[in-house]
């Protein structure tokens, strides 16, 4: 019987038991590097980001946490109405129901340094990322591409903070707590249930589905060295 293209792909990955996602990892090194090794994560990760860069990162963070939370709603949606709705879904309940103390962290953090939420103006950068999250609510967009997302969303952050706190680092104690909310090795495991997730995803999907993934994976990342890069940049 002829083999699909999708299947003699997804045969490849199975046959070198590498996963699609560390496939893709590898070849777009470069922009994953970019996005996770960003000049403003090495300024924290240093102790050389002066605090005008860090309180503009966490204003306009603030207002990506509250658009990325409808996206993670529409995700699980997603996943509930995939046919073998597996434990996917308590894994992205999971995630959706750490952003309620996520913006409660963000609410207090931007107390402490007198960053005043409500008059925070999302700048470019912030406004183009949260409407490709926007883009990614819409019905017609795949699961198995929705949860690629969210799971390269997760990671980037994973990855650049857990750097942070790397043996080495010089992060100013009053970044610790920043650096450890997304650094910490249990958000690390969640990712790695994310990446399961998505490489289940992938070894299902169709040729262009896998494609459209890798796009998105592409684009999330381009999107977080634009949100560093606004961070770092001018007032
Ligand atoms: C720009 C950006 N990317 C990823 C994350 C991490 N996810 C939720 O907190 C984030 N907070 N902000």
């Amino acid at each position: 019987m002829e083999l699909e293209a999708s299947e003699v792909e997804a045969e490849k990955f199975k046959s070198k038991k590498t996963n699609i996602t560390d496939s893709w990892m590898k070849k777009h090194s470069s922009i994953y590097k970019e996005a996770t090794r960003h000049p403003f994560i090495l300024s924290i990760r240093d102790g050389t980001i002066d605090s005008p860069s860090f309180k503009k990162w966490l204003g306009q963070d603030y207002i990506y946490v509250r658009a990325f939370v409808p996206f993670v709603a529409s995700v699980l949606v997603k996943a509930c109405n995939e046919l073998d709705d597996s434990s996917d879904t308590d894994i992205i309940l999971g995630g959706l129901a750490s952003l309620n103390d996520e913006i409660t962290w963000f609410k207090e953090e931007a107390s402490k340094w007198e960053v005043s939420l409500t008059s925070v103006v999302p700048q470019r950068a912030n406004l183009m990322y949260c409407s490709f999250l926007k883009s990614l609510m819409r019905s017609e967009i795949e699961y198995t591409v929705a949860v690629t997302a969210f799971w390269a969303i997760e990671t980037v952050y994973q990855d650049s903070f857990s750097h942070c706190l790397e043996d080495g680092s010089k992060i100013p104690e009053e970044l610790r707590e920043t650096c450890q909310r997304w650094g910490n090795n249990g958000f690390g495991q969640y990712c790695h249930f994310l990446q399961n997730i998505v490489d289940r995803c992938l070894e299902k999907a169709s040729i262009d589905i896998i494609a459209k993934a890798e796009r998105v994976f592409i684009t999330v990342l381009e999107h977080e060295v634009e949100f560093w890069n606004m961070s770092k940049g001018e007032i």
